[in-house]
């Protein structure tokens, strides 16, 4: 854990009649995307609400750009760009109008960058606000973050509503935000495999409010593999790595460490005949199933 984490969290808790988030240690590196990736009603929503102080913990320490909430609201809230997953209710205000008021918060606001996003996301300035569409909300709302020029991107599926232009424009937006400046981080939340895929470095699972654990997508892809083994052995489900055995024919073994798997079958004379690559999302569903069985400690 390094000291220029952009968020820390220490033994966080909150509760509701039915639902407890934490205890949660957690740290926001600079320079990475984050997806917080849960089944719904995990409590990835409460935890960026907790960020921006809309719900407070009942326990632990957070603290971000080593600064706390409620004293550093304003400093620390400048240095955050927050797409809520509804978007807020601004009424009858005009696009344009609501843009001038919101701008001033930001002291490195960038009109630039606004005017293109604006521009690339189509985003109709001259409506009143209560006649855009969900999408409308949706663009604005990122637009809104990103023209703040935050260190922080908190974004709560960003993509929900969105059609493909306005995914495409997204991505492309985060890669720059990411290019810009090396200090900058984003937390995602999303159920949109392809953004997990297009965006994300680390993948952190979170399931009925427990942190499951982190994980490098990239490494993910390197260790998790289906491979067609010849002359299966008896105890192959014991063996390093190995989290499923099907006999077969054809038999095959799916393995999250690819390496060590490979050694342990070819000291049981086994041999791989073919391997194949395994998709995100079937490398998530095992890690649900066996992270909530035996969790790792929190990173
Ligand atoms: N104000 C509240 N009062 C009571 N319970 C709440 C409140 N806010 C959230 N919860 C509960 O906390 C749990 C987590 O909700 P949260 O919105 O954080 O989940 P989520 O992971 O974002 O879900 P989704 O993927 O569906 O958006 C849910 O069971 C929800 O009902």
């Amino acid at each position: 854990m390094s000291s220029n984490q952009l968020v820390s969290m220490q033994s966080i808790t909150k509760s509701y009649s039915t639902f407890q988030l934490g205890p949660l240690d957690w740290g926001i590196e600079p320079g990475l995307v984050y997806a917080l990736v849960g089944p719904n009603g995990s409590g990835k929503s409460t935890l960026f609400r907790m960020m921006m102080q809309l719900v407070h913990p009942d326990k632990g320490t957070l603290r971000l750009f080593g600064m706390r909430y409620p004293e550093e609201e304003v400093t620390i809230k400048e240095r955050i760009g927050y797409v809520p997953e509804e978007s807020i209710d601004h009424g009858k205000v005009k696009v344009s109008g609501l843009v001038s008021f919101i701008s001033q918060w930001y002291p490195r606001w960038n009109d630039e960058t606004y005017r293109r996003l604006v521009n690339e996301m189509g985003v109709p300035v001259e409506s009143k606000y209560h006649q855009l569409s969900k999408g409308e909300k949706k663009r604005l709302s990122l637009t809104l973050a990103l023209a703040a020029e935050p260190q922080l991107l908190l974004l709560d599926e960003p993509t929900d509503g969105l059609d493909f232009f306005g995914q495409r424009v997204f991505t492309d937006e985060i890669d720059r935000f990411l290019q810009e400046n090396d200090h900058r981080s984003v937390v995602l939340a999303t159920h949109r495999v392809e953004d997990i895929r297009k965006l994300a470095d680390v993948l952190v699972l979170i399931h009925k409010g427990r942190y499951l654990g982190s994980y490098e997508k990239d490494q993910l892809t390197e260790d998790w593999r289906k491979c067609w083994v010849d002359s299966l052995p008896n105890d192959a489900d014991s063996l390093p790595g190995i989290v499923h055995v099907e006999p077969g024919p054809p038999a095959y073994v799916i393995t999250r460490s690819y390496e060590e798997t490979t050694a342990a079958l070819a000291s049981k004379r086994s041999t791989i005949t073919q391997i194949f690559p395994m998709e995100l999302q079937e490398i998530l569903e095992y890690l649900f199933m066996l992270e909530e069985k035996s969790p790792r400690k929190s990173g």
